[in-house]
């Protein structure tokens, strides 16, 4: 049987750029890989539709992958697809095991979600493929890593901002503070999962946290 998320060949360092410290980007998949599994999850078999659940405390559209299949396939990533990229990409993390995951799908339109406040994940690695997008605006924005204590300090100077292209995937750490840009019109779809390690805290007080945040570096 076809899996639920058709994975290309083991990911390779030189198919990622860099976008901020921390923020890589890769396009492995095509528009037609992309309509496939959005066309799966729509209709019910990569998510479960009861219970719908938010994906997260900031989204009130969107829902969380809890299909075995697609979740299985997921939490493998770092062992598979990810396994050469993750460690050469961050070489600060801890080896180790990502023990936790946690997958959703979040959904900006005229009926969806319009934007997202500024914001780090409860992740030490989040994984971001975009499925569709003809949205105007939406792009998400990374304004550079911080650890907790320095979550809230201004902005780095320069401002990344990237425009989702379906099959566009994002690799960054939890702590590189993003946003979402207001949608002017349109819908995205993207799909998230937040990898956590196995032994550690995901609140940003790790020390190797503190290591790549700009502000404790300074
Ligand atoms: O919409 C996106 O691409 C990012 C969503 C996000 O940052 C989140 O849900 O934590
Ligand atoms: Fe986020």
């Amino acid at each position: 049987m076809k899996p639920v998320l058709d994975m290309p060949n083991p990911s390779r360092l030189e198919d990622w750029r860099c976008l901020a410290p921390g923020a890589f980007a890769a396009r492995p998949f095509s528009s037609a890989q992309c309509q496939d599994l959005l066309a799966q999850i729509v209709a019910g078999k990569a998510f479960s539709s009861v219970p719908r659940e938010q994906p997260n405390s900031m989204h009130n559209y969107g829902m969380v992958v809890n299909n075995t299949e697609l979740s299985a396939q997921l939490a493998c990533l770092p062992d598979t697809w990810l396994a050469t990229v993750i460690p050469a990409l961050f070489p600060h993390l801890p080896g180790g095991r990502f023990g936790d995951q946690h997958a959703f799908m979040v959904l900006y339109g005229e009926d969806a979600e319009r934007e997202l406040a500024l914001h780090v994940d409860a992740s030490h690695i989040t994984l971001n493929i975009c499925l569709e997008n003809d949205a105007q605006g939406g792009e998400i924005n990374f304004t550079g890593a911080r650890c907790a204590r320095h979550v809230n300090e201004p902005p780095d100077r320069t401002i990344v901002s990237h425009r989702f292209e379906p099959g566009d995937v994002l690799l960054h750490v939890g702590n590189q503070r993003h946003h979402v840009s207001p949608l002017r019109g349109g819908r995205r779809r993207n799909l998230l999962v937040w990898y956590r390690l196995e032994t550690e805290v995901f609140d940003h007080s790790n020390s190797w946290v503190q290591s790549i945040c700009a502000t404790c570096s300074a």
